[in-house]
C-alpha cells in the first residue's frame, strides 16, 4: 500500500435535482488496500461507487482513476480505463437468458484476439477463482442461491484481471457463514491478485475481516477515514454508535 492513491475524490458533488447526495467530498483508495466504504443508509455509498466508474453524473469536482480524470476521457480511451477495474452490483447484475459462463464472458467480448475456446477457458477460470463449483457454468442465475449469484457476479467483475475492484454490499442477504467465506475470499483475491478494493458493505464483520482502512460517510462527505482502531475514537454521534454499538461489539467479540 504505497504510492499514488488509484483512486482520487476531490471537491465531488452529487445531486438529483435539489437532493445533494455529496458537497465538497474527498476519497482516496490507497493501491493495494481493501477500504470499506461505511454510512447510513442514503448517505450516497453506492451513487459514490457509480459516480467513480462513471455511471453517474457529477456536478462539480474531480474523479481521478490510475492516474486518469474520468470526464476528460471518451471513446478508446474511457473504454481502455474502464478494462482496468471490475465491479459487483448488489444483487450480481447478472444477465438472466445467459449462463453463468456466458456472463462472464460478456466483458471478455472486449478483447477481439481471444478465441472462442480461450474466452470459455478464461470464463471457467474465472468461475473457478471465484469459489463457484464447475457445474455452475452452465447454471442460468435463476438456478442460483443468492450467494452463488454474488459469487457470479464476482467472477465477471474479476473477467479482465482489473487493478480495482468494486464491490456493493458483497455480503447483504448471505447466512453468517456464507458472509464468512466471502470475506475470507475477497482477502484472498486481493493478495493473490495485488487487488485494490472499494468495498461498500454496512457489515462490522466484513469491516473487521477485510479492511484495512475505513471511509465513513456523513453530512454529504468523507467525514472521517481511518483504521478500525482509529473509529473508536471519532467524536461523532453516527461514528460512535456504528462503532461503539451492540453489533460492534458482537463483532469484535468483546462485551
Ligand atoms: N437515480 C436516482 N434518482 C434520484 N435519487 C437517487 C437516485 N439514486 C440514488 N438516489 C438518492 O441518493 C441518495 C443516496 O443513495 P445511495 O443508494 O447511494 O445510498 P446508500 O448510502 O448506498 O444507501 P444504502 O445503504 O441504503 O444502500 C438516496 O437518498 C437516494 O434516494
Amino acid at each position: 500500500m504505497s504510492g499514488d492513491p488509484v483512486i482520487r475524490v476531490r471537491g465531488l458533488r452529487t445531486a438529483f435535482g435539489s437532493h445533494v447526495v455529496h458537497d465538497d467530498l474527498d476519497l482516496d483508495l490507497r493501491r493495494g488496500e481493501i477500504l470499506g466504504v461505511v454510512g447510513g443508509s442514503g448517505t450516497g455509498k453506492s451513487v459514490l461507487l457509480r459516480a467513480i466508474v462513471g455511471l453517474e453524473a457529477t456536478q462539480a469536482g474531480s474523479i481521478e482513476v490510475l492516474g486518469r480524470q474520468i470526464g476528460a476521457l471518451s471513446g478508446d480511451d474511457r473504454r481502455a480505463l474502464e478494462q482496468r477495474w471490475g465491479v459487483m452490483f448488489q444483487d450480481g447484475a447478472l444477465f438472466s437468458a445467459l449462463t453463468v459462463r456466458e456472463n462472464v464472458e460478456v466483458p471478455l467480448r472486449a478483447v477481439p484476439s481471444l478465441t472462442d475456446a480461450q474466452r470459455e477457458g478464461l470464463a471457467e477460470l474465472k468461475v473457478s477463482m471465484a469459489g463457484l463449483p464447475w457445474k455452475a457454468n452452465a447454471d442460468f442465475p435463476a438456478d442460483l442461491s443468492g450467494g452463488m449469484r454474488k459469487r457470479a457476479g464476482l467472477a465477471r467483475a474479476l473477467a479482465l484481471d482489473p487493478e480495482i475492484l468494486f464491490l456493493d454490499e458483497p455480503t447483504a442477504g448471505l447466512d453468517p457463514i456464507g458472509a464468512t467465506a466471502f470475506d475470507r475470499l475477497i482477502v484472498t483475491l486481493r493478495d493473490a491478485l495485488n487487488l485494490s478494493v472499494f468495498l461498500v458493505t454496512h457489515d462490522l464483520d466484513t469491516l473487521h475481516a477485510c479492511c484495512d482502512r475505513v471511509a465513513v460517510l456523513a453530512e454529504r462527505r468523507v467525514l472521517t477515514t481511518g483504521t478500525m482502531a482509529d473509529m473508536l475514537t471519532v467524536d461523532h454521534p453516527w461514528v460512535h454508535e456504528y462503532f461503539h454499538g451492540p453489533r460492534a461489539r458482537a463483532a469484535t467479540g468483546k462485551e
